[in-house]
């Protein structure tokens, strides 16, 4: 399977077969040998491994290449799936998030560096990594358990819908000892009517074109969602608004360009799937407009060469768009 293709095109597909998932933030891709300094970097902190029954500590290479080693061999027998995450932007690891199957359920875990926690990033990872185990792999329920103390990882189980289900004593045989730990269900009827609740939100995007055939891309300034990516300039609809109506609002806002008189040609459309919202986005060619694109909501612009569109990181819904768009120009 070609690893870069658009994670929309996994909804066919049965299990994992190692195209990466992109979220707003993040990339899931398989676990890599390479990945074991990375791994020892993070576990070599007890605050990381502290609430965990399995990880050793201290943490050397050597346990590391041996999780690396389990995760590979789990996954080649269907037993478990194991993500790496990843920021797509720093491209650097910042945790790992799975489960182990057993009897059409999913024992959930994971666990992310001290860098990145208060970012929301498990929350983000775990319910990517759900809804492939409910979609992709059809799994009845998950399940996880938590020690009670640890407020940080009951409160990712509780955002992502699980409910408490009973209290019980176990092993936790890297600490030496055995705890109470809150265990957790998710099961499918859950989730489906929570995925049900997610609302559609309609966004209206341009590919403004200039005279040497460039694409203008505006970055996604500090304090917003997806922060440091590359858009189309655009925005959300207001209610009663058409697509195009929105368009030349927004691109008098973001940019200080008219385009109320130009030619707004559909070109192309995005859905996606983000989790806590469906996007639906058509993009629009406009190729004229009045005034000069100047930023004005914080946004840095660039003008990109359609050829060089994909050394910018992008939304994960813009990736699809981005290929039309290269093949259109
Ligand atoms: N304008 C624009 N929005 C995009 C693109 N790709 C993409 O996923 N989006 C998403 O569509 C929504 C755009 O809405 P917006 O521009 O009005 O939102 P915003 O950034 O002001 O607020 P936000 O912080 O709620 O995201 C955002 O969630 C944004 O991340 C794109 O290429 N252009």
């Amino acid at each position: 399977m070609d690893p870069t293709a658009p994670d929309g095109c996994l909804s066919a597909d049965r299990g994992w077969r190692g195209t990466p998932l992109e979220t707003a933030r993040l990339r899931l891709r398989r676990m890599m040998p390479e990945d074991a300094d990375a791994v020892v970097r993070l576990l070599g902190d007890w605050d990381v491994v502290r609430n965990t029954s399995n990880i050793p500590f201290p943490y050397d290479r050597r346990n590391a290449r041996e999780f690396i080693a389990k995760v590979e061999s789990e996954s080649a027998e269907g037993r478990a799936v194991v993500f790496a995450v990843e920021d797509r932007l720093e491209r650097s690891l910042a945790g790992c998030v799975g489960c182990s199957f057993q009897a059409g359920r999913a024992e959930i875990g994971y666990w992310f560096g001290r860098a990145v926690w208060g970012r929301g990033y498990a929350s983000e990872a775990l319910a990517r990594c759900l809804r492939l185990l409910f979609d992709n792999f059809g799994i009845d329920a998950a399940w996880a358990s938590v020690l009670p103390e640890n407020k940080a990882s009951r409160r990712v189980l509780d955002k992502a819908g699980f409910v408490f289900e009973e209290s019980r004593r176990i092993d936790m045989p890297a600490r030496g000892r055995t705890a109470d730990h809150d265990f957790l269900l998710l099961d499918r009827a859950a989730w489906q009517s929570r995925r049900q609740s997610r609302p559609i939100l309609l966004v209206a995007a341009a590919a403004l074109i200039d005279v040497d055939g460039r694409v203008l891309l505006a970055q996604r300034p500090a304090g917003k969602s997806m922060a440091g990516q590359w858009e189309f300039p655009g925005g959300k609809l207001q209610a009663g608004e058409t697509p195009e109506a929105a368009l030349v609002r927004e691109l008098k806002e973001e940019l200080g360009i008219d385009v109320s008189q130009s030619c707004l040609a559909p070109l192309a459309f995005a859905s996606h799937d983000y989790d806590a919202f469906h996007l639906l986005m058509p993009l629009y060619a406009c190729r004229r407009w009045l005034g000069m694109p100047s930023p004005r909501e914080g946004q840095t612009l660039t003008w990109v060469a359609p050829s060089r569109l994909g050394d910018y990181p992008m939304p994960p819904a813009d990736i699809p768009l981005v290929a039309q768009l290269r093949d259109w120009l």
